[in-house]
């Protein structure tokens, strides 16, 4: 039977996802979400001709020929503009961020003057005219667009939004990702483990890519392999209002995977399973009413590898997100053998060499390897059917870290 090509399986599993809702939150809360609408300013920034620097605001021709001696009329803080008129030979104490004084068209460094006693200063440089003055709306005018709607809220965007004189912004739905894990060997992290039982580690992992995508994950627990434990779960995360469930093992073909079935008993509309991918190969996908369903291999490093390439970019999608795989091009650090009909993603350490960028396989590939796994910080992707390559042929890879 032909499988399904990765990139036919993930334009499918893409097709249609779009954000769907849109809330208020607090600009505080707002760090990593998503921009909903696009951003006009509130007000103009700087509101005032403001000084950029500590020293005194002057008229440029009083300090044409140097050294001069100017009165200091007053003093101006940030945030308490000088009330008046600065005349000739005279002078204002500002500091940076004040408003400049009518009158004066230049300010002079503190460093470049010697106060004489309080109320007279000598001018020993001075700048160009207009010198060390922000204008009024140098950053922004009342009305400029600032933010485009799809906009990430990173540290400028947030630190704008908020200069513009937003408290609120309206973002992008976090999508929820419901988490179902299946087998009866499996016990939570921390258990007295029976001489057959493993640890439920993939979850975790799953859990931190889909953060990481944007999305709010509700993990639902280990449920044994009985069509009705399953079920009640599957149910549960509809009843949440999940956009995307994922079940963990049980894709596969043994008498315990049940997957398949408790979801087409619940509903599951499937569009795919089992794609020409290794590891991954059992990879689902289906659609449960509103509720996407990807049915992930129980093999640890498949359920990772299938979460990179297919749940990321499905929640970065429903979560408003631009999303591009980070692809490179790389040296084969050592050789590969020919590749069968499965894209194979081949976990490796990818580092900067003398020729340019790196790529080491690791010797032994098996999908149950979480220690090489972490070891490894990118993915070789070999085509089907690719010829043997050599050390120092030219591959594809996939950064992970
Ligand atoms: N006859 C065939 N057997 C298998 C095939 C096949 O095509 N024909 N495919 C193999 C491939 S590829 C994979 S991947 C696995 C995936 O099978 P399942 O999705 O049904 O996964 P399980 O059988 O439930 O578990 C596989 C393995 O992973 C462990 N596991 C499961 N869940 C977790 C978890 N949450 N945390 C940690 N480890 C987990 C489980 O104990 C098993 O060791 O099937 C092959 N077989
Ligand atoms: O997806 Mo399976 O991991 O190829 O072992």
């Amino acid at each position: 039977m032909a499988l399904l090509a990765v990139n036919e399986a993930l334009e499918r599993l893409l097709d249609g996802a779009e954000p769907s809702e849109s809330e208020t939150v607090a600009i505080a809360e707002a760090a990593g979400r998503v921009l909903a609408e696009p951003l006009t300013a509130r007000r103009t920034q700087p509101p005032f001709d403001a000084s950029a620097m500590d020293g005194y605001a002057v008229r440029a021709q009083d300090v044409a020929r140097l050294p001069v001696t100017l009165r200091v009329i007053g003093i101006a803080p940030a945030g308490k503009r000088f009330a008046g008129v600065v005349g000739p030979g005279e002078a204002v104490r500002i500091f940076t961020g004040a408003p400049v004084p009518e009158g004066a068209d230049t300010v002079v460094i503190q460093e470049d003057t010697r106060k004489l006693d309080e109320n007279t200063v000598e001018i020993v440089e001075a700048p160009a005219k207009g010198r060390h003055i922000r204008r009024r709306g140098l950053d922004f005018r009342e009305g400029d667009a600032l933010l485009d709607k799809g906009r990430l809220l990173d540290a400028a965007a947030l630190s704008l939004a908020a200069a513009a004189n937003y408290p609120a912004l309206p973002v992008v739905k976090r999508p929820l990702l419901a988490i179902i894990a299946t087998g009866d060997e499996l016990m939570p992290p921390g258990s007295d483990t029976g001489p057959d039982q493993i640890i439920a580690s993939n979850a975790y992992g799953v859990a931190a890519i889909a953060e990481a995508a944007g999305a709010r994950v509700l993990d639902l627990g280990i449920a044994p392999d009985r069509r009705q434990a399953i079920a009640a779960l599957v149910r549960r995360a509809v009843d949440e209002g999940a956009d995307v469930l994922v079940t963990l093992g049980g894709a596969s073909v043994g008498d315990h995977d049940l997957t398949h079935a408790v979801l087409t008993e619940q509903g599951m509309e499937l569009d795919f399973w089992k794609i020409a991918m290794r590891p991954g190969k059992p990879l689902m996908f289906g659609r449960l009413g509103r509720t996407r369903f990807i049915g992930l291999p129980g093999n640890p490093v498949a359920s990772l590898v299938c979460s990179y390439l297919f749940l990321k970019p499905l929640l970065a999608r429903l979560g408003g997100r631009h999303y591009a795989p980070d692809t490179l091009r790389a040296k084969l650090g050592a050789p590969l053998p020919a590749n069968d009909r499965r894209q194979d993603y081949i976990r490796a350490t990818l580092q900067d060499g003398p020729e340019g960028l790196l790529a080491t396989p690791f010797i032994v590939q098996d999908s149950s390897m979480l220690k090489v796994f972490a070891n490894a910080n990118a993915l070789i992707v070999r085509e089907p059917h690719s010829p043997a390559a050599n050390a120092g042929d030219s591959c594809t890879v996939i950064r992970l870290r």
